[in-house]
């Protein structure tokens, strides 16, 4: 857990740029801090590791007061990822990995068998990657290697300084979700730097938006985005804070619209009497336990011989989402098969299909509880049509 309580940093020249800062990063959380160049982000984060010294206020790492622990020590329990990555030049990538254990003490064999696996875990082979020096090593590895070091001995805290800004946008967004992935496995406190308010929103547990050395909202990515706290932040969020918001609202099984559906083993003249009566064109194919396996259009079932089940016509499903999968992703998955709907799975079963209505609903139900602070199934929601 990280602590701020009324730091200010002013330096010599008499830059204030931190004023009587006070938030706090809960234990496992990730909070990113994101603001224009200037406003104070990276002078907030170096305060944590004791680069810089707070010229009044307190901060707390684990309840304990950092002005009294030595800055060597501290800095051990805190991993710290920047930009520029700063690996050694002349040393492998296995053993840049392997610095802090082995400052820390550990025995070389430990260290490095501790680093393949970080290696591993961050989604380097160690067997092709460790004997690499760094500029045998792409941007997007470079950054890898800066996590899997900032983790190798396993710190409680993590300071990350715009840790994917140095990669194009395609390298960025994987580098951003094998993070989300890892994170959720490590839970470490985590403080990351962006200036970059949708890298933001998609990483952070809550975001700090800075203005001038303050912070002018700390809340849930989906509460910046739905309710700016002012109009510096509604104007740092942007106009299209609608279409931002699509990559934090999650899809939840409420927001599914229910299709027709036939068994793999039903025989095709029944299921075609029975869809025809509904007045259906196609149906989901779901197997006995529920599971997806296709779908099937009703003309074909229709024109099917004597004795054919759904399962002899039915085609495989090629594109689906598993329930939690952000709106913006499903979305794009809708938009790259050219469909008017994606299927929705959670683990194999079959739960919905999301339609572009249904994703509109989801979207304004999402802002529609951020502005009144409640859970999203609280909320009455009044489509178009109904209006
Ligand atoms: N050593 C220093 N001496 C004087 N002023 C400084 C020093 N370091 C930073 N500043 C000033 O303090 C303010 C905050 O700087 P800081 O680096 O924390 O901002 P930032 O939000 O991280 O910016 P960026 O996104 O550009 O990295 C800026 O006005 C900066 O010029």
């Amino acid at each position: 857990m990280i602590r701020f309580e009324q730091v200010t940093k002013r330096y010599p020249d008499g830059t204030t740029a931190v004023d009587g800062l006070s938030f706090e990063v809960a234990e496992g959380e990730l909070v990113t801090l994101v603001g224009p160049s200037g406003c104070g982000k990276t002078t907030t984060m170096m305060m944590v590791n004791r680069l810089i010294e707070p010229t009044s206020g307190r901060i707390r790492v684990d309840g304990e007061d950092i002005a009294g622990v030595d800055p060597v020590r501290l800095r051990r329990r805190i991993g710290y990822v920047i930009q520029q990555v700063g690996l050694f030049p002349h040393r492998t990538v296995l053993d840049n990995t392997a610095t802090v254990p082995a400052l820390v003490g550990w025995k070389r064999a430990r260290a490095r068998a501790r680093a393949a696996e970080l290696l591993d875990l961050v989604g380097l082979d160690p067997k092709t990657y460790g004997p690499r020096y760094p500029e045998q090593l792409s941007g997007g590895q470079r950054q890898r290697v800066g996590v899997a070091r900032a983790l190798a001995a396993d710190p409680p805290v993590l300071l990350m300084d715009e840790p994917f800004g140095a990669v194009d946008p395609v390298v960025r967004e994987r580098l951003q979700n094998e993070f989300l992935n890892l994170q959720r496995t490590v839970r470490k406190t985590v403080l990351m730097v962006t200036h970059d308010i949708e890298e933001a929103v998609r990483l952070g547990d809550r975001v700090a938006v800075y203005g001038q050395g303050r912070i002018e909202q700390f809340d849930t990515p989906g509460a910046v985005l739905g309710t700016p706290a002012t109009p510096y932040v509604a104007e740092f969020v942007g106009a299209d804070r609608g279409l931002k918001r699509l990559s934090v609202t999650a899809i939840e099984a409420d927001d599914l619209e229910q299709p027709p559906v036939a068994r793999l083993d039903e025989s095709a003249a029944r299921a075609a009497a029975r869809l025809r009566g509904d007045d259906a064109r196609w149906a989901m194919v779901l197997d006995a336990e529920g599971d997806l396996h296709g779908w099937v259009g009703v003309d074909e079932v229709a024109h099917a011989g004597p004795g054919a089940t759904v399962g002899d016509l039915a085609h495989r499903m090629n594109a689906w989402v598993p329930v939690g999968t952000p709106l913006k992703q499903a979305f794009g998955v809708m938009l790259q098969h050219d469909a008017g709907w994606v299927a929705v799975v959670d683990g194999a079963r079959f739960v919905g299909v999301l339609t572009p209505a249904k994703l509109h609903e989801a979207l304004r139900r999402s802002v529609d509880a951020d502005a009144h602070g409640v859970g999203r199934g609280d909320v009455e929601f009044d489509s178009i049509a109904d209006a």
